[in-house]
């Protein structure tokens, strides 16, 4: 181990000396064009030691005994530990968890007009922002086709295609093999959890509903939502980040399977990283041993009231000219049961499309 003293700020650090060969920025260890790295481990001396060293003003000069020279500016090596990592994924002061009165005071952060949208670019970045925050946020003023939904979605985010499309467009029409495309009522839930990748933003656009009444949508901050189980029944909450649950989707030509706990936190950080709440796509449930049933379905009966709690859920009815576009893995969705005749438009977006976007703008890490 080797112990480095930053000159200004006076702390140090312990380090593997094999991390700091391994981490020279140098043209020749790392291609500078295109930000990969240009060394294969084996290639570096597995004993490989630090001969020489100095400071010089904020960088730290090396001459390894593999007769390669290093110089690493200091902040660089500070800023790349483990610490600093989980302060910058604490990505709380980011996030707002909401419930309806928190939401609906908040409402006019959510709301962007595709004029403004298209003509700005300081707008599709004020647009992520309020996704990253809230989970939520709509486009306005947008023409109810599905052409127009696209070029609005695809002004913010390439979009992913699944065997539902890449645009979709639902009504009763039993094109799928699934309640969406029924009339019928639907509770919060997220979409894909038979994904191995479930997608990571969903947008909906009602294109049209006439001659009937109903079908009103809602959403739950999962965040929210989570961060009270955890505070009202912690073992509750534990079993949910532990139980592996599978979901499944099956029609002709397609069966997808995918098991993972409903509550996934990051490691480090122990922050939610995604909800997986599907009661109507769960698979038979064979991932635990039957003494172990009894508390697993206490522990998601708990999880479901709070979703279902009124103060919860904010309720809407999407008109046509209004895209909703939700964070899947954080905020449920549902729609009432409805009459009449009502077409819906949307697409999903890779979770992995999302978060880049979002560090491009420097909104995340
Ligand atoms: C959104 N779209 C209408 C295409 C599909 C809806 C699928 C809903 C499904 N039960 C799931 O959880 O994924
Ligand atoms: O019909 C709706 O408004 C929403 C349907 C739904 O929940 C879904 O597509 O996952």
């Amino acid at each position: 181990m080797l112990i480095l003293k930053h000159p200004e700020t006076g702390k140090s650090l312990e380090l593997n000396q094999f991390w700091l060969r391994d981490h020279c920025r140098c043209g020749e260890c790392l291609n500078l064009d295109t930000n990969q790295r240009r060394i294969d481990l084996l290639d570096l001396p597995s004993d490989v030691k630090l001969l020489e060293s100095k400071y010089e003003g904020n960088n730290f000069i090396v001459l390894w005994s593999d007769g390669h020279r290093s110089s690493y500016a200091l902040d660089f090596i500070f800023e790349s530990q483990l610490e600093s990592l989980i302060s910058r994924r604490s990505k709380s002061s980011t996030l707002t968890p909401w419930n309806r009165s928190i939401i609906l005071q908040n409402e006019r952060h959510l709301r962007f007009s595709l004029p403004q949208l298209v003509s700005s670019d300081d707008v599709v970045k004020t647009l992520v922002e309020s996704l990253v925050r809230y989970g939520i946020i709509f486009i306005d003023d947008v023409p109810p086709t599905p052409y127009m939904t696209e070029l609005a979605l695809r002004r913010v985010f390439p979009l992913m295609k699944t065997f539902f499309g890449k645009m979709w467009t639902f009504s009763d029409k039993p094109d799928h093999a699934d309640t969406a495309y029924t009339k019928l009522y639907l509770g919060s839930h997220t979409d894909n959890t038979y994904f191995c990748d479930a997608a990571g933003l969903q947008a909906l656009h009602c294109i049209e509903h006439s001659g009937g009444s109903g079908g009103e949508n809602f959403f739950v901050d999962g965040l929210r939502v989570v961060h009270e189980l955890k505070r009202r029944s912690p073992e509750a909450y534990q079993t949910l980040c532990r139980v592996q649950v599978p979901g499944e989707y099956i029609e002709k030509g397609e069966h997808h399977r995918h098991t993972a706990p409903i509550i996934q936190v990051d490691p480090l950080t122990e922050e939610l990283v995604q909800l997986r709440v599907n009661v109507y796509d769960r698979a038979v449930f064979d991932t635990i041993p039957q003494t172990e049933m009894s508390d697993f379905y206490a522990s998601l009966r708990k999880l479901l009231k709070l979703l279902r709690d009124e103060e919860n859920q904010w309720t809407l009815k999407l008109n046509p000219g209004s895209i909703v576009l939700f964070d899947n893995w954080r905020v449920l969705h549902g729609r009432h049961a409805y009459t009449g005749s009502r077409t819906m438009s949307g697409s999903y977006v890779q979770r992995t499309d999302f978060l880049s976007k979002a560090r491009v703008f420097g909104i995340i890490d």
